[in-house]
């Protein structure tokens, strides 16, 4: 039975990673795979991982349709056995959509990954459609922590260092931006539900220039 499965956690938690590892394993299987993403932030048509591991996928855009795509390369002679979809959290609901019809009429497995929520902790609309109607939804077994060395839940947005909860819903970003008075420095920080309501980021707790042993989250090393 073809599945759909959404594997979903905050921002840097290894879904990219998990994701090349699915595709790396059911292909050495000798299973037929796409690779879509859409908004990468290493740039268009790229699916990358914080590890280093970055390979080209198809860009989902706005007027994509997934069934069309698994049409057209079945025509072409193409097995299609799965999909790996990454960043499905800016897929449309009707993408999300497509990919069940795919499932269910098409019988290919499709592993979407993606954040639940965004920096408001509001769903994005393509996590919501998943969340309705994947088969499965998997939280990643790595635990992305909170500077207070809690499980991180949520993803904060921060503009030159300071969090906010207003603006667009999607800016590409990262949890690493290297220059905070950079003209547009957004960036992320994943945090524990009661330090993002706190709106207390590793910076404004004075957390940021505490060493990891002094908050208990690695070893004598
Ligand atoms: N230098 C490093 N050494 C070991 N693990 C790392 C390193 N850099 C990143 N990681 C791991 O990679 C994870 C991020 O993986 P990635 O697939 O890019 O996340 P996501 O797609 O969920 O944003 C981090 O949570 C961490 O576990
Ligand atoms: C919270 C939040 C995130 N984003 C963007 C920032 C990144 O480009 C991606 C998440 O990528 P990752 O591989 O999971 O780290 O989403 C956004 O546009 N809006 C938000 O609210």
């Amino acid at each position: 039975m073809a599945e759909l499965v959404f594997f979903s956690g905050t921002m840097d938690c290894g879904k990219s990673t998990l994701a090349l590892q699915m595709h790396h394993n059911h292909a050495a299987r000798g299973r037929d795979g796409v690779l879509f993403t859409r908004n990468d932030r290493s740039g268009e048509a790229r699916l990358s991982s914080r590890l280093g591991l970055s390979v080209g996928a198809h860009e989902v855009t706005d007027t994509t349709d997934f069934w069309a795509e698994v049409v057209a390369r079945r025509t072409a002679g193409r097995a299609v056995d799965y999909l790996i979809c990454d960043e499905a959290q800016f897929y449309s609901a009707e993408q999300v959509e497509q990919l069940g019809r795919v499932v269910d009429d098409l019988h290919v497995d499709v592993f979407a990954f993606g954040i639940t929520t965004d920096f408001r902790t509001q769903l994005f609309a393509g996590s919501a459609r998943l969340l309705a109607l994947a088969d499965r939804v998997e939280t990643l077994q790595v635990q992305a922590l909170c500077w207070c060395g809690a499980r991180a839940t949520t993803n904060a947005r921060t503009v030159h260092g300071v969090m906010v909860v207003e603006g667009a819903q999607v800016v590409v970003g990262d949890v690493d931006v290297a220059d905070d008075h950079a003209e547009d420095a957004v960036g992320y920080e994943v945090l524990c539900r009661r330090h993002h309501r706190l709106r207390a980021t590793a910076r404004t707790s004075g957390a940021a220039a505490m060493s990891a042993q002094t908050l208990g989250v690695l070893g004598e090393d």
